[in-house]
């Protein structure tokens, strides 16, 4: 089996959106301490490296995380470039057949050095919500800390999935991943309340 781990790597060094909680983990209790044992501890925003929003993010009645179902998280998935490209729309997804695929990754390239927060993404036009309605296609990945412009107090992207039922899935590194179709499983972490959460992402070669 071969397994692409397409997670971001969580260390001090990791950008964190502009005025938010960095990563911090460190042995808060040593061997010696303890006299048995290392403990570690971290501090997060939980819009981590790569993570999923949940609609509680950017809607007041929107889902949290422990509400979110699981099926969203664990399926399988198109990994489509679209480097090279400042706006994407449906129109590049033309003659793309996702067949029993429920994620669409976009590989944008665009965040290539990850401890240093993008100023400028590539955007997203709110018609590839409907491409994902009209394919049966229930998550966004992209390798971009957001789905939206940077600079975006709207969100549009947010908004369109989250109107639409469709679940959003940031900060994916898809480097060294070919355009293929794959298992996905990139599972949140059960926080009671919370608008996001860290993910373990992985696509499984079928
Ligand atoms: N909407 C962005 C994240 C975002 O806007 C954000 C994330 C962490 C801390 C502050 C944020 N936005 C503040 O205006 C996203 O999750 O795609």
């Amino acid at each position: 089996m071969k397994i692409h781990d397409i997670s971001m790597l969580l260390n001090k060094n990791v950008a964190e959106w502009p005025g938010d909680t960095p990563f911090q983990f460190h042995v808060n209790w040593t061997k010696e301490q303890s006299g048995s044992v290392n403990v570690g501890q971290i501090t997060t925003s939980t819009h981590i490296g790569t993570h999923i929003d949940a609609p509680f993010h950017f809607d007041e009645n929107g889902e949290k995380v422990h509400e979110l179902p699981l099926e969203n998280y664990i399926v399988e998935a198109i990994v489509v470039d679209v480097s090279g490209k400042d706006l994407i729309s449906k129109e590049v997804l033309k003659g793309l057949t996702p067949g029993e695929a429920k994620a669409v990754l976009f590989r944008t390239n665009a965040w290539q050095q990850r401890d240093v927060f993008p100023e400028e993404i590539p955007a997203f036009d709110v018609d590839v919500v409907e491409w994902m309605v009209e394919n049966g296609v229930t998550l966004f990945g992209v390798d971009l800390p957001s789905v939206d412009a940077i600079t975006s107090k709207d969100l549009p992207m947010h908004h369109a999935l989250g109107t639409a039922g469709r679940y959003i899935l940031e900060g994916l590194v898809l480097d060294e991943v070919r355009e293929d179709t794959y298992q996905l499983i990139a599972l949140p972490l059960k926080i009671e309340g919370a608008d996001g959460s860290p993910v373990r992402a992985v696509l499984i070669e079928r």
